[in-house]
């Protein structure tokens, strides 16, 4: 495939992913990079454009991180976002200081007037509403660049070389407060680079599906199937390139919801003409698991487990030379690229064994995010409502039983989330959240029930509603429905006398609870 590319370099910002996100809503295929790639690395991708991000240091501080000056001499456009304008400004001999008192730091929705006769700006109003997050200051602007936005606090908000194609805005384009901050990046990408939107979803799912029969040709392959959202659309994709050739394996690792593994193994035996195997593996997952409570070692003794299954399957069928996982791009962003914090190894990135008894691994969605994803399983012609079910985790009710795992203790949280679901799918409300789930805390607390003392579990319910997954916002469910899933937890699960609805949005929290 030989997309255009956009670059989006690095430098530790918080929205990074949503600029890449955002290039990708206007048809254009981007990557993001860590700074610390080289100038020939760079080069190698034969990059249509770049983007220089936001980050939390000053461009002025010793060990901040910088580029070589060179990567002006490209002569491709470059576009620097906050950190990145002001980057832009310090390599080409502007100067940046720290605001002085609070005239010129801003922070939040600010009002902001715009030049429009440039490239950037084009077709948006003179006046409009952006997302400042800075404390430092561009105070003079580099040679050859004129201004060409301003806030009432501000006289350098954005600064342009429409010659040479180098742009600067000291706001956050990419993030929804801008009210015109995706058509500047569509400017920038279509009136400053030209470029002619060759990301398509339908293109890309032809595309993948000839490559993976090339790359394949007729050895076997074993696709790791959940019966989630990724893997559905991975396996079809590679059922349409080599046929009878793939073989899913889905593993009952026994922390699935309930009655799920019978119902992914229906749905899949029933649906599509693929070879199909269901491996029951509890046994070995919860003897691994046995008395262990820390998060990451949970998460990394699942992934190493599944890889143990899936070989172990292989060697029945005869020589598989690849394994198929339904990885998609914020598993390898959110397990850690660069300089930025590894939060949690996901199961199939981060939490992946060492050595991996197979040729190679295949992602063929490891570029996408998940509203791309869903795109191509509609391309593919996968029903509805697989395409649209909720993300459920691969190390699964693991990581919401806060301690450690017993037996008795996954049937409560099984019962318990069964009920928090049922409640919000009969009430219509879970078309409108996009996760929602129960947590089995490990918190014990005195109830009365029956005229007598209990000493029981606290269960957490969640749901969030979010675009990507990788920042959400607790749900606002209306509190009758969150009256009758307490009452029927309460009625209906033993173990548990107490239940709470957790109001944290991510960040600060995560999604999941481990
Ligand atoms: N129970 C399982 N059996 C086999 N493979 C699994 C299982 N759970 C997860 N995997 C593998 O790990 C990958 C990552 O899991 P993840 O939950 O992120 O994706 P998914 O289940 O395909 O989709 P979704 O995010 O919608 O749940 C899956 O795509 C799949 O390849
Ligand atoms: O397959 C997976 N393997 C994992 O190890 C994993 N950890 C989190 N998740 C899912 O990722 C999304 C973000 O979750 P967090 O906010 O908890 O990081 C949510 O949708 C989570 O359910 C995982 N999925
Ligand atoms: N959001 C950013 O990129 C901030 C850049 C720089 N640290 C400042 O405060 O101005
Ligand atoms: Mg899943």
């Amino acid at each position: 495939m030989n997309n255009q590319l956009v670059i989006v370099l690095d430098f530790g910002g918080q929205y990074n992913q949503l600029i890449a996100r955002r290039v990708r809503e206007c048809n254009v295929y981007c990557e993001v990079m860590p700074y610390t790639k080289s100038l020939e690395e760079l080069k190698a991708k034969n990059p249509s454009a770049i983007i220089f991000t936001g980050g939390p240091n000053s461009v002025y501080e010793d060990g901040s991180p910088l580029y070589t000056k060179e990567i002006f001499s490209l002569g491709v456009p470059i576009l620097g976002i906050c950190y990145g304008c002001q980057l832009i400004a310090h390599l080409l001999d502007g100067e940046v200081t720290p605001a002085q008192d609070d005239s010129a730091r801003e922070y939040g929705k600010t009002k902001t007037y715009f030049d429009t006769s440039c490239k950037l700006f084009k077709d948006i109003p003179d006046e409009s509403i952006t997302w400042m997050s800075h404390g430092d200051y561009m105070a003079k602007v580099p040679e050859g660049f004129k201004l060409v936005a301003h806030s009432d606090k501000c006289p350098n908000v954005a600064i342009a070389d429409e010659e040479r194609g180098f742009y600067g805005v000291q706001f956050h384009p990419e993030v929804q407060h801008t009210e015109f901050g995706q058509k500047m990046l569509h400017n920038f990408l279509y009136e400053v680079c030209g470029l002619n939107g060759d990301w398509k979803m339908d293109e890309f799912a032809k595309q993948s599906i000839e490559k993976l029969r090339e790359k394949i040709g007729d050895k076997k392959v074993l696709c790791a199937l959940s019966g989630g959202v990724d893997s559905s659309v991975a396996a079809v994709m590679i059922h349409k390139a080599v046929g009878k050739n793939l073989t899913c394996i889905f593993v009952d690792h026994g922390l699935l919801r309930k009655n799920e593994g019978d119902e992914v193994e229906k749905t899949f035996k029933e649906k599509f003409d693929m070879n199909l195997i269901r491996v029951n593996a509890q046994d070995r997952f919860l003897g691994k698991l046995k008395g262990v409570s820390d998060p990451e070692t949970k998460r990394k003794i699942i992934g190493e487990e599944f890889i143990r299954v899936f070989e172990q399957e292989a060697k029945k069928i005869g020589k598989v030379d690849y394994l198929v996982q339904g990885t998609i791009y914020p598993d390898v962003i959110e397990s850690g690229t660069g300089d930025a914090a590894v939060i949690k190894s996901h199961h199939n990135v981060g939490g992946l064994p060492d050595y991996v008894d197979f040729k190679e691994i295949v992602e063929p969605l490891r570029d996408l995010f998940k509203d791309e994803v869903r795109k191509v399983g509609l391309e593919l012609g996968i029903p509805e409502f697989l395409v649209w079910r909720q993300p459920f985790p691969g190390p699964g009710l693991a990581i919401r039983i806060i301690g450690d795992i017993t037996e008795e203790k996954i049937k409560t949280l099984q019962d318990a989330d069964f009920i928090f679901r049922d409640e919000l799918a009969k009430a219509g409300y879970d078309k409108n959240v996009h996760q929602y789930f129960a947590v089995l805390t490990n918190m014990r607390s005195v109830g009365v029930m029956g005229d007598g003392r209990t000493y029981d579990y606290t269960l957490a319910l969640r749901a969030v509603t979010t675009n990507d997954f990788m920042t959400a916002d607790w749900a606002k469910i209306p509190y009758d429905i969150l009256e009758s899933a307490s009452n029927r937890i309460i009625n209906e699960v033993k173990n548990i006398n107490r239940i709470v609805y957790d109001i944290t949005s991510k960040p600060p929290a995560t999604i999941e609870w481990e």
